[in-house]
């Protein structure tokens, strides 16, 4: 639905956006993730045809951004960074306005209009004037007016930076209910809210693909590269019990037990491998040859927060390049 082709940008000397490839399925909601600087704009701008790379290509369900620019821009509903506003326009006037640029008829725009209005919800809104309203109902106004054509992709940039908690958790919920029917690429540089509503999470830095995968398998992916992920085991004995069973196992560095076991006889133990072993099965068969009885034995996943920080911490650092071999100027 949405594919890009090793693309890359040269501004002047600096690489903003380094042979970036990647393709989005039909449906999916994912999270464009990056600290600043990193070229998701840049990256966006080009995917959606409002900036020539330096090189690589972009598509649109199979439409060449840049060659096939008109059918292109159908599949598209783009909310930039900025949502550029008419600030005099009511609202309804500024939807019509969107709809002539899609060269939408008046009755198809009518219809669509009271659609994206209530789905938005800005049914109540229609007649005020934009300059009016809330930072987070303008919000709503760029992302109306992006749904307005009904495009199977939506690139939104940003889409919740300057509103306060209550106004990111509508435009969140609205976003999330666009799942399914829309292709929709969320960029960010706020982990937890592409960790709310994503499918799928792409990490950027120094323009180049980190990470991309669910946030599950993200997290999970953080603790397989952490030498130290430890597992968590709830067994039913008592702590010398369990750590008996479990001393001397082959790659395992420590074993924690609390203290005691709960009322029902339940304890938790942590085993701490060293190297990069899943100690998983190890660990059951131990205590299973003491009759312990394991009821969960799990990886502690690592929070998402600590993988981004290192996978954008560890990027090399971007180098420049001879500026007259770029072949790009800043735009
Ligand atoms: N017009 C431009 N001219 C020169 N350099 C630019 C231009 N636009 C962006 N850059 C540089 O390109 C790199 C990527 O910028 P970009 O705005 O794409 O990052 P970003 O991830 O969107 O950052 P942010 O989250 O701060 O918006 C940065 O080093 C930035 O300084």
């Amino acid at each position: 639905m949405v594919k890009a082709e090793n693309l890359t940008k040269w501004y002047g000397p600096t690489l903003a956006v380094d042979a970036l490839s990647l393709e989005l399925e039909p449906g999916q909601i994912v999270g464009f993730l990056g600290p600043n600087g990193a070229g998701k704009s840049t990256t966006i701008r080009m995917l959606t045809g409002y900036l020539p790379p330096t090189s690589g290509r972009a598509t649109l369900d199979g439409h060449d951004v840049l060659t096939h620019a008109a059918d292109a821009r159908r599949k598209l509903g783009y909310l930039p960074e900025s949502n550029p506003l008419y600030p005099e326009m009511r609202v309804e006037e500024y939807l019509h306005f969107a709809g002539k640029l899609h060269n939408m008829p008046r009755n198809q725009r009518r219809d669509r209009i009271g659609h994206v209005a209530e789905r938005c919800g800005l049914s109540h809104l229609r007649r005020r004037t934009i300059g009016r309203l809330s930072k987070g109902n303008k919000q709503r106004v760029g992302l109306a007016a992006a749904l307005l054509h009904d495009p199977p992709v939506l690139v939104l940039d940003e889409p919740t930076s300057g509103l306060d908690p209550n106004q990111i958790s509508q435009v969140r919920q609205l976003i999330r209910d666009l799942a399914g029917e829309h292709t929709v690429l969320l960029s960010s540089h706020i982990l937890p809210e592409v960790q709310r509503v994503a499918d799928r999470v792409v990490i950027i830095a120094q323009g180049k693909i980190v990470a991309d995968g669910t946030v599950d398998e993200l997290r999970e992916r953080s603790h397989a590269e952490d030498d130290r992920a430890p597992v968590h085991v709830e067994v039913r004995g008592t702590a010398d019990a369990i750590k008996q069973a479990l001393s001397g196992l082959e790659h395992v560095d420590t074993v924690e037990v609390a203290t005691d076991p709960g009322q029902d006889g339940w304890c938790n133990a942590w085993v701490v491998p060293h190297g990069r072993k899943d100690v998983r099965v190890a660990v059951a068969e131990a205590l299973a040859a003491q009759q312990l009885l394991v009821r969960e034995i799990r990886r502690e996943a690592g929070t998402l927060e600590e993988f981004f920080v290192r996978v954008t911490d560890t990027s090399r650092p971007a180098e420049p390049r001879n500026a007259d071999a770029a072949g790009g100027s800043a735009a």
